[in-house]
């Protein structure tokens, strides 16, 4: 099976100079971003094989590429982890996750063993480049000679990530090819401990090398943002504070930190979720328009627009935790009824903040932010609410609050794919009555493919060595710029979160906050949520 993807880029794309750095590239990888050489073999190492990501996200992803003809014709897989496994747990252990897509069941179990075939496990310490050595040399031995290029996936915590890296860097990359390593979140918890962590990378690997990742940024719909924003005419022209009154960012699960509650508890919903991929998806709803569609080029839009936005108020912010609840005859844990969370945490598990791009272009325009678990419903989407009609020749027919009957452009990110754009239309008949109805581009609809996982993206742009969509390190900086203050202040001043009831709507003090900006969540409303 040809791979869409790389027949899709390899078509128009003219000699592209290489953005990488030297050390990164020799032999040639700049020949088109990525596409493997004759005579070139990619391994990729996801260290922390044995983790919950690993199992439920990367080797899935993997084995996805490989079904679509997306990996290199010579690859390995090599898991590596402290636990002690063979090749062949390893396979067992990956395969139970495999599925091949509904649309695409052809070949599922030959392909699922041709991959495994190409898995191997290597058990070592992080810290150790003696142990690094000896993955080397496997490596090495599956490589056969050939123009090695490799990969290291560190999906562990956060505290191994700079030995990895020196390990990595020092015992296991690669002499002729490139060597890339991809880096999962959290990137520190604060602008000092993330400026730590870049440089104790940057001591080992250079800014080329290292692919942070947000999987938020490998989303169909958030991928999508740009091509609906630049590429029509109905939306270039409105992207300003000229004609949208508010941007709200919408990130909802419905179930709370099960099983990870003692990672969450030195983060909460602040850092996991709004620091990175909710203000990811702000930075690219407003951003100016890149000079080109090169990963530079829109980066360093992203990184004017987050050096723009006001650093976020205490007075801007509302949190809370869940508590426990009961429903249905069912018990649903509150968060600190997690063992692995301290009873008086007040870690918040949602939290809703009013942001602002002090620029020309959305000069006091709120972007508006919300993210919670053990909500009443699991949902991601933005939505752009518009101004109303200059001199509304109908405000009859709308009544008194004209904002009610103002333009909504929402995107859907997750689930049930799709952009729908509130509008004003007539009722049909022979009277004048007007309503809001949606113009609906739901995906299922219109697209028969399955949507690939974000992760698959992400793999795929880190295999061909295109850098858009991962975090740079100056976007990273300005991130935390936004947030360190407001997150200091809440754990410095202990402010309590406010409760509320597991499977619920989430506190009340969110809609005060949006209120005081004059702005109505556009998820609230009990018709939002059906597929019309
Ligand atoms: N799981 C998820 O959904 C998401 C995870 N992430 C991030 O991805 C990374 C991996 O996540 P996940 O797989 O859930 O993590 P895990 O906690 O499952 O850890 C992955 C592996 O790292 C090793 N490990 C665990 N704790 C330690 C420790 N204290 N010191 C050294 N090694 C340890 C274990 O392997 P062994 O003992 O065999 O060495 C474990 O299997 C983390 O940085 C996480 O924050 C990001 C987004 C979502
Ligand atoms: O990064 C994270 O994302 C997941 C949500 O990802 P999704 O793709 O399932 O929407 C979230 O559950 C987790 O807490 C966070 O660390």
């Amino acid at each position: 099976m040809a791979c869409a993807v790389l027949e899709a880029k390899r078509v128009p794309i003219p000699s592209i100079p290489s953005i990488e750095a030297p050390k990164e590239v020799s032999s040639g990888d700049g020949a088109i971003q990525g596409v493997p050489e004759q005579g070139s073999t990619v391994s990729i190492t996801v260290v922390g094989a044995s983790g919950d990501l690993a199992k439920k996200k990367i080797f899935p992803a993997l084995f996805a590429l490989f079904y679509e003809g997306c990996l290199p014709q010579h690859f390995t897989i090599f898991g590596y982890a402290r636990s002690k496994m063979s090749d062949a747990e390893l396979r067992a252990m990956i395969s139970a996750t495999l599925t091949c897509r509904i649309d695409k069941r052809e070949n599922c179990s030959e392909k699922i063993n041709q991959f495994l075939k190409r898995c191997f496990y290597q058990s070592g310490q992080y810290n150790s480049e003696d142990n690094f050595s000896e993955l080397d040399k496997k490596l090495k031995d599956h490589e056969g000679g050939k123009v090695a290029n490799r990969m290291f996936y560190l999906s562990v915590p956060p505290n191994v990530f700079i030995d990895v890296a020196r390990c990595a860097s020092r015992s296991a990359s690669s002499s002729k090819g490139w060597t890339r390593v991809i880096v999962e979140k959290p990137f520190g918890r604060d602008s000092e401990s993330s400026g730590e962590l870049t440089s104790g990378l940057k001591e080992f690997l250079t800014e080329e090398q290292i692919y942070r990742i947000d999987h938020y940024l490998g989303k169909e719909l958030v991928e999508n943002l740009s091509i609906l924003r630049f590429s029509n005419l109905v939306f270039e022209p409105l992207w300003s504070r000229q004609y949208i009154r508010n941007v709200q960012l919408i990130f909802s699960e419905d179930f709370g930190t099960e099983g990870r509650g003692g990672y969450f508890d030195n983060y909460g919903i602040i850092r996991d979720i709004m620091q990175n991929h909710l203000l990811q998806i702000l930075a690219l709803f407003a951003m100016e328009p890149p000079v080109s569609l090169d990963a530079e080029d829109i980066r360093n839009e992203k990184v004017k627009v987050l050096r723009s936005m006001r650093k976020l108020q205490l007075e801007d912010v509302v949190v809370g935790q869940y508590k426990s609840h009961i429903k249905g005859g069912v018990h649903y844990p509150g968060y600190t009824d997690d063992k692995t969370v301290p009873n008086n945490s007040l870690t918040p598990t949602f939290a809703a903040a009013a942001l602002f791009v002090d620029n020309a272009r959305w000069d006091g325009v709120p972007f508006l932010m919300k993210a919670g678990k053990a909500l009443h419903n699991k949902l991601a989407e933005i939505r752009v609410q518009f101004r109303h009609v200059p001199g509304n020749l109908y405000k009859r027919s709308f009544g008194m609050d004209l904002d009610q009957a103002t333009n909504e452009l929402v995107i859907r990110v997750q689930p049930d794919e799709a952009v729908y754009l509130k509008i004003n239309n007539k009722v049909p008949g022979l009277g004048m009555r007007l309503d809001r109805s949606n113009l609906n581009l739901l995906y299922s609809d219109r697209y028969s493919r399955e949507i690939p996982d974000a992760y698959e993206r992400l793999l795929l742009d880190a295999i061909e060595g295109e850098r858009r969509l991962f975090i740079r390190s100056d976007e990273l900086d300005a991130a935390w710029a936004i947030f360190t203050p407001l997150l200091k202040e809440l754990e410095e001043r202990k402010i309590s979160p406010e409760l509320y009831p597991y499977g619920s709507r989430g506190p009340v003090g969110a809609h005060y906050l949006a209120a005081k900006y004059n702005v109505r969540w556009g998820d609230m409303s009990s018709s939002e949520h059906s597929k019309s």
